[in-house]
């Protein structure tokens, strides 16, 4: 059920970087030896108190939200509304759909083409290589299924809790940046928005192969599910840090498209994900998407990046992986002008 990682990585695994100068062998990519990384926890904001707390508590919260996505990027919320069920559910049928041989899933019919993906097609280095496969889904793609599966309908589910949630936080943060706060519904579609299921397997070469290579997200935010294995790991004041995993939790992290509209107020942080040499891992992530045609407005009387639209941020971010194997992303759209 693997996708065969261990044969189409195989030149970029076992081979021997050599210096040329006194033709010494180099280990071509260490971070575990070098790099102790951290556990920490990320702020934990109870959002059940948006709608039951009184005036003030709501407005804590608000300024709870607004501050970690200043300061971090990255936050955990808790009494979020998904109930356990629906948690559970999607992650049993992400299970199952994983479990089934590598063969169908890369033929799979069952979302739109190129849904399946697996590790980095285009890595030219160790650094590039993600050890992980991934069903990347358009909710049209789940909203439109006639056949509704019990995959679908749970997936269904999932999406739309994550996307009222997504909504709901989106203009907290519009609000708090003092910006009109109805742009997300205006803005956002559901054939730009997509759900991506995330699985890990076990990786024979931990310290060698990221399971997903360090990375911003292309969207305003996004809404992750993990289990408790761990491995993803975020950089706060330039330095790595593991998440501690919390079983109540989901996480949010802000995307690019926030971190250029709020005019670099909130930020669009690297993140990676490590693989773990004996236990798979899986995650489960929603993300905030505006339609093609929607202008990013960068906010402020100096504003650090151009307008752009997410068909050209998209193609950008398409075009740079696929000539250089890794997203350029934001410091394209810098403004030359200030
Ligand atoms: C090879 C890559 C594809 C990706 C950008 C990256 O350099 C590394 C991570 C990938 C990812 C994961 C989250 C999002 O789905 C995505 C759109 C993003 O911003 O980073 C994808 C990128 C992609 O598929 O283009
Ligand atoms: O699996 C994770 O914890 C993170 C996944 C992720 O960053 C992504 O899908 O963009
Ligand atoms: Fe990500």
């Amino acid at each position: 059920m693997d996708p065969p990682f261990n044969e189409i990585y195989k030149n970029l695994l076992f081979k021997q970087i050599t210096n040329t100068e006194n033709n010494v062998p180099q280990i071509p990519f260490s971070f575990s030896v070098t790099a102790v990384v951290e556990e920490v926890e990320l702020p934990v904001i109870d959002v059940s108190r948006l709608i039951g707390g009184a005036g003030k508590e709501r407005e804590k919260c608000k300024e709870e939200i607004a501050r970690a996505s200043r300061e971090w990027g990255f936050f955990q919320v808790i009494n979020h509304g998904i109930s356990m069920d629906v948690l559970e559910k999607m992650r049993q049928e992400q299970i199952r759909v994983f479990r089934e041989p590598f063969d169908k899933k890369s033929k799979s019919e069952r979302f739109s083409a190129g849904s399946y993906r697996w590790g980095t097609p285009s890595a030219t280095c160790l650094r590039q290589l993600s050890w992980s496969e991934a069903f990347h889904v358009p909710m049209t793609d789940i909203s439109d299924d006639k056949d509704f599966t019990t995959l679908s309908s749970t997936m269904e589910k999932f999406a739309s809790e994550s996307e009222a949630l997504a909504y709901t936080l989106a203009e907290i943060l519009a609000e708090k940046s003092g910006r009109k706060s109805n742009f997300f519904k205006e803005k956002c579609v559901r054939n730009t928005c997509y759900l991506r299921m995330n699985r890990y397997p076990p990786c024979p070469k931990p310290s060698e192969v990221y399971g997903l290579m360090p990375h911003t997200d292309s969207d305003f935010l996004t809404i992750l599910y993990q289990d408790q294995v761990g491995g993803l790991q975020l950089i706060k004041d330039n330095k790595w840090i593991a998440v501690k995993p919390n079983p109540h939790a989901l996480i949010i992290n802000i995307g690019d498209l926030f971190q250029a509209w709020s005019n670099g107020m909130y930020k669009s942080v690297e993140h990676r994900v490590m693989t773990n040499p004996m236990v798979e891992r899986f995650s489960t992530a929603y993300f905030l998407c505006p339609s093609y045609d929607a202008i990013i407005e960068c906010s402020g009387d100096c504003p650090a990046y151009r307008n752009f639209s997410f068909r050209e941020f998209r193609q950008q971010v398409q075009e740079d992986v696929k000539k250089l194997g890794y997203k350029v992303g934001l410091p394209r759209f810098t403004n030359h002008l200030y």
